[in-house]
Parts: C-alpha cells; sequence; structure tokens
C-alpha cells in the first residue's frame, strides 16, 4: 500500500512534511492548495481558527488522500465527526525567537523600535517586556517576514526585528538567524507549538491507521493535549492574547491584554507525581498527572484571577 499524505504546499509545510514521512517507505506527497496559503489578508481577518486546516479535510474526506499533516497550533481544538488526530509527532522546538536586525536582542532594541508580528499572544509579550515598541500587524510566510528586518524594498518595509515560531526556523534550515531564543517560562507560546498533527478518516482502514499510529510520539502527545485542553476549556481560538506551554514538566499559561498592560499567569506540575493521578490502567504511568485535569486546574486558577477580561 502507498500512504498518500496530504499536506499545505507552502515551503514550511513541505520541509515539515518530508521530514517527519522521510523513514516511512510507502509515502506519495499530495500537495493540498487552502484558501489561507493564496489569501494576503491579515490572519485576523481571516475569520479564526481553521483557515489552513479545512482545505486539507476536505482532501481528506473526498478520499484524495490517505492522511492530511498540519502544524498542530492551526488545528481547532474542537473533535472533527469524521476526522481523528491520529498521530501527534515528537515535537520540534516549542519556543518563539526574535529576528533582529544585526542580532540585536529584545533588550537591546532601540527605544520606539518597529517589530512585526501577526499574532495578538506575541504582541502583547512583546509590549508587555517592552512597552515603548512599535508592533506592526505583518503576514507572509517566512521569507518575506525574515526579509523585512534582512533585506527591506523599502524604507516603509523596514522592521527592526520580527517574532517568529523557532520550530518553523529550524525546519527551514534558517534558525541561525535568530538573535534571541525566548524562553517558554516567561515567554509561553501558541497551545501545541512546533508539533505536528497527523488526521485520518475515522473509517480509515487498519494498514492506514498502523502506518500513521507509527509516527505518534506519547511525550508529545501529553504535552499538546493539556496545553490544548486549555485553550478549548477557556474557548480561546488561534488568535486568542494567551500563551501555553509545558516546560521542565510544567504547564504554564498566561493570558494578556491586548496592549501587554496586565497578564494573569497559572502553573501546574504535569510530569511528576502530585494531585490528578490516573490509574495505571488508562495508560498513564503512575506518577504522572492526567493532562485534562492539570488543564483543568490552570484554567480554574486563570478564571479565578480575570482571565475571561482578558480574553474576551
Ligand atoms: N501561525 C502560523 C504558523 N503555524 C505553524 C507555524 C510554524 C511552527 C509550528 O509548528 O509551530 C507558524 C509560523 C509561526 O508561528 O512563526
Amino acid at each position: 500500500m502507498t500512504l498518500r499524505v496530504g499536506t499545505r504546499g507552502s515551503a514550511l509545510a513541505l520541509a515539515q512534511t518530508r521530514a517527519l514521512l522521510a523513514d516511512v517507505p510507502d509515502v506519495e506527497l499530495v500537495t493540498v492548495t487552502s484558501h489561507g496559503d493564496r489569501s494576503t489578508a491579515s490572519l485576523a481577518s481571516l475569520g479564526g481558527t481553521g483557515v489552513f486546516v479545512t482545505a486539507l479535510r476536505d482532501a481528506l474526506l473526498a478520499g484524495d488522500v490517505d492522511a492530511v499533516v498540519h502544524s498542530c497550533k492551526d488545528l481547532p481544538t474542537a473533535p472533527h465527526e469524521e476526522v481523528e488526530l491520529l498521530a501527534l509527532p515528537a515535537r520540534a522546538d516549542a519556543r518563539d525567537v526574535l529576528v533582529g536586525a544585526g542580532g540585536a536582542r529584545l533588550a537591546d532594541l532601540p527605544v520606539g523600535a518597529r517589530v512585526g508580528t501577526g499574532s495578538p499572544r506575541r504582541r502583547a509579550q512583546l509590549l508587555r517586556a517592552r512597552p515603548d515598541l512599535d508592533v506592526a500587524d505583518i503576514r507572509g510566510n517566512v521569507d518575506t517576514r525574515l526579509r523585512r528586518v534582512q533585506d527591506p524594498g523599502t524604507p516603509e518595509e523596514r522592521l527592526d526585528a520580527v517574532v517568529l515560531a523557532a520550530a518553523g526556523l529550524d525546519r527551514l534550515g534558517r534558525l541561525g538567524e535568530a538573535s534571541e531564543l525566548l524562553d517558554l517560562v516567561a515567554w509561553p507560546t501558541a497551545p501545541a507549538q512546533g508539533a505536528l498533527a497527523v488526521e485520518v478518516r475515522r473509517d480509515a482502514p487498519p494498514a492506514v491507521r498502523d502506518a500513521v499510529a507509527a509516527l505518534d510520539d506519547p511525550a508529545t502527545r501529553r504535552a499538546a493535549t493539556a496545553e490544548r485542553i486549555v485553550l478549548r476549556l477557556l474557548e480561546a481560538g488561534c488568535a486568542a492574547p494567551l500563551g501555553v506551554s509545558v516546560t521542565g514538566g510544567e504547564l504554564v499559561a498566561e493570558a494578556y491584554a491586548l496592549d501587554g498592560a496586565r497578564a494573569v499567569r497559572a502553573t501546574a506540575p504535569l510530569g511528576a507525581a502530585g494531585a490528578g493521578n490516573a490509574p495505571a490502567a488508562d495508560g498513564v504511568a503512575v506518577g504522572e498527572a492526567d493532562p485534562e485535569s492539570v488543564a483543568r486546574d490552570v484554567v480554574a486558577a486563570l478564571l479565578r484571577d480575570g482571565a475571561a477580561g482578558l480574553l474576551s
């Protein structure tokens, strides 16, 4: 059997899907065009979650492909009636990075420096660290965003820095151009950032299920699941000013005012023994907290401290 795997056609999507499937013997890559790839509108104006996801799922449900690969952070948290998230492969670096002109780090940027990001979370985090910054709403592929710092066409296009996902830069072989890796404890990122998600039809045949299930990484599944449940319980979308990351065995979540003036933060241990242990019969090792109950604890603490007012 040849496994037909659908992927978006961007350089990043192709690079990460090729890397994922490098060791899978009989596989064919199928490029699927999505509305999100073609649009130059701001991501925030494209209608929330799922803009990159629908075209891939359509190809899956039409039977054009056997499986599809998404960036997990682009995937809506609500389950799909006909589609199953069967594999969360080993995660890449979940951090954000700053790419500053001349290698500048965040603290080195001149007062009032212009920094580009299309993400409300990154905007809020930038302004929280540096209220003086001029944050520009930008969009486009990694190449386009880096060019605005490194080789802008006109002075108006010039940015002093951009913030990007480390995983994306790394998959394109450009992580060396980052001037600062932003620590997840102080700068939690989008739920499931750096992870891929492989979906199949719920009625997929056993041969397809077996091939795709082999790509799953249990540790990534635990962490990404906890992060995504926080997002789901807060009923927030991918555009919410919310950072959620597992780092050092802890689930860290922080909700921000859009202007960075306020933030609410909560943490809970995920990897260590503690409250919320699940029985070993669930396939969760004794001493490891259940991702869902840890996510619930974190969300309860966030809401108690007023996070809902920041995310609405
Ligand atoms: N928002 C778009 C997006 N979706 C996935 C990635 C790449 C990295 C990843 O897998 O998290 C990016 C680019 C970015 O945020 O810089």
